[in-house]
């Protein structure tokens, strides 16, 4: 029996003239958290387009948790159980920090469930109860009146993960999570990321900090020019030749 939650088979995608992805083959096992590295260009973010129904592949399978994902719109993927962290958080800047956390949390309950008004009420008292918990979590408690605008970036990312997990997903893709964060705050999510690791949620993240990449991750896969070219541990992948010529140009990572 597979333990994979993900798999991608002969994944093929053309922008024009530009094979963006060839042949992408990648499987993630169940409750890991795998990284996704390569230069700029790679193919990274086009892959994991794929992922949440932005880009719908040439040619190729994803199939996660036993069902095809291609075909499906985005919407419909989340409630599947995909979330996504974006290299820009997708949030609301007028509105508090647990107002944006609220947002989520229903979006989920109202698209897995139809309730009558009764059963509404009590769920709401549930939601924000686990609204709540998720922003003491992630630190962000002290902020949760907080109009999200006045808020530090690092502060931003945190909130964008936090209303991930209210939706209880059950792949997290995360996309350059530390992008642009001082080295003190790329270690508080680091340190974030492992605590949530607990909750035993898939993650797969791309990332070029790869002091972040060989805290985390269990497994690496290197794309180059649209495909995978090594896969294996962090150890593997950083004693790797072809990596290290292909990715780095013989520099060491
Ligand atoms: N919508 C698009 N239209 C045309 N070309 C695109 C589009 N999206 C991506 N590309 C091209 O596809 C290739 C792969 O891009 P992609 O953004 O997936 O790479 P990446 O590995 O995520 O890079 P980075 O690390 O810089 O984010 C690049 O050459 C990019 O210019």
């Amino acid at each position: 029996m597979t333990t994979d939650i993900l798999s991608i088979s002969g994944v093929g995608k053309r922008f024009g003239g530009l094979r963006a992805l060839d042949d992408v083959n990648l499987n993630v096992k169940k409750g890991s958290i795998h990284a996704i590295i390569g230069p700029n260009g790679a193919g990274k973010s086009t892959l994991l387009n794929c992922l949440v129904g932005r880009i719908i592949p040439d040619q190729g399978t994803v199939t996660f948790d036993g069902g095809s994902l291609l075909g499906h719109k985005p919407h419909a993927i989340n409630q599947a159980g995909i979330a996504r962290v974006f290299q820009t958080p997708e949030i609301f800047g007028e509105l508090t920090v647990m107002e944006n956390v609220m947002i989520p949390a229903f979006a989920k309950h109202d698209g897995a469930f139809r309730v009558n008004a009764w059963q509404r009420a009590r769920e709401r008292g549930a939601v924000r109860e686990e609204a709540e918990h998720i922003l003491d979590d992630l630190n962000l408690w002290d902020q949760r009146d907080h109009i999200v605008n006045s808020m530090s970036r690092g502060d931003k990312r945190r909130l964008e993960l936090a209303m991930c997990l209210v939706q209880h997903p059950k792949l997290l893709l995360l996309d350059e999570p530390t992008a642009g964060m001082s080295r003190a705050d790329t270690n508080n999510t680091v340190d974030l990321l492992k605590k949530i690791a607990e909750r035993g949620i898939t993650k797969v993240i791309i990332e070029h900090d790869m002091h972040v990449v060989f805290s985390l991750a269990e497994k690496v896969s290197v794309m180059a020019q649209g495909t995978v070219i090594a896969e294996g541990s962090p150890e593997e992948i950083k004693a790797s030749e072809t990596v290290q010529e292909a990715y780095l140009g013989g520099a060491h990572l």
